[in-house]
């Protein structure tokens, strides 16, 4: 049945977590914690689903996860329609984060990019940014990692080919990145 085998797909994806997809899980919310101790800001970035993952989270951090807290400071970079469309318009779509970053990283902020294939130009473009403006910078793919897996300081890279599933986990990773965050 497609269903089962499907479902079957996602909980396989989940279990076959090894131990150090685990410890980058860890060593991500710590670099998340101490970013946010410091003042500085967390960024989400990512095409389609991925898009609604980093405001998923971004909203996690400036709302609440589960514990009553201060607002932490977290932007979704996929959201201002206006930049999105002067930027894609004036110097192209593979900019749109990359101007972004450029405009609003600094030294000691976080940048997650999300690619379930790890090869969009637009991501890739802004971790190279994030690099530049001395931002820490993890990248959320499959398995494979595309050219995100050599680019990025920290890259969780999820034991599965299929898009469906590697979204399922970015954002089962994402909670728990939040979960750990609120834990102090
Ligand atoms: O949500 C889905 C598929 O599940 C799509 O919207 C998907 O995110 C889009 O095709 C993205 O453009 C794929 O980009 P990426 O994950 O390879 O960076
Ligand atoms: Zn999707």
């Amino acid at each position: 049945m497609l269903v089962k085998s499907l479902l079957n797909d996602h909980i396989q994806t989940i279990r076959q977590f090894d131990e150090e997809l685990l410890d980058a899980i860890s060593r991500f919310a710590d670099r998340c914690r101490s970013a946010l101790n410091g003042g500085g800001t967390v960024f989400f970035m990512g095409n389609g689903g991925s898009a609604a993952d980093s405001q998923h989270l971004a909203a996690e951090l400036v709302g609440r996860f589960q514990r009553e807290r201060k607002g932490l400071p977290s932007v979704a970079l996929t959201t201002d329609t206006s930049i999105l469309t002067s930027v894609g318009n004036d110097y192209g779509f593979d900019r749109v984060f990359a101007r972004q970053v450029e405009a609003l990283v600094k030294a000691g902020d976080v940048v997650v990019g999300f690619s379930t294939s790890g090869n969009s130009a637009n991501v890739i473009a802004a971790f190279k940014m994030a690099k530049e403006q001395g931002a820490f910078t993890v990248g959320m793919t499959g398995r494979k990692g595309g050219a995100m897996r050599e680019l990025c300081d920290l890259c969780l890279c999820v034991p599965s080919d299929t898009t469906a599933r590697i979204q399922e986990a970015h954002i089962t990773i994402g909670h728990i990145v939040c979960e750990l965050i609120e834990e102090v």
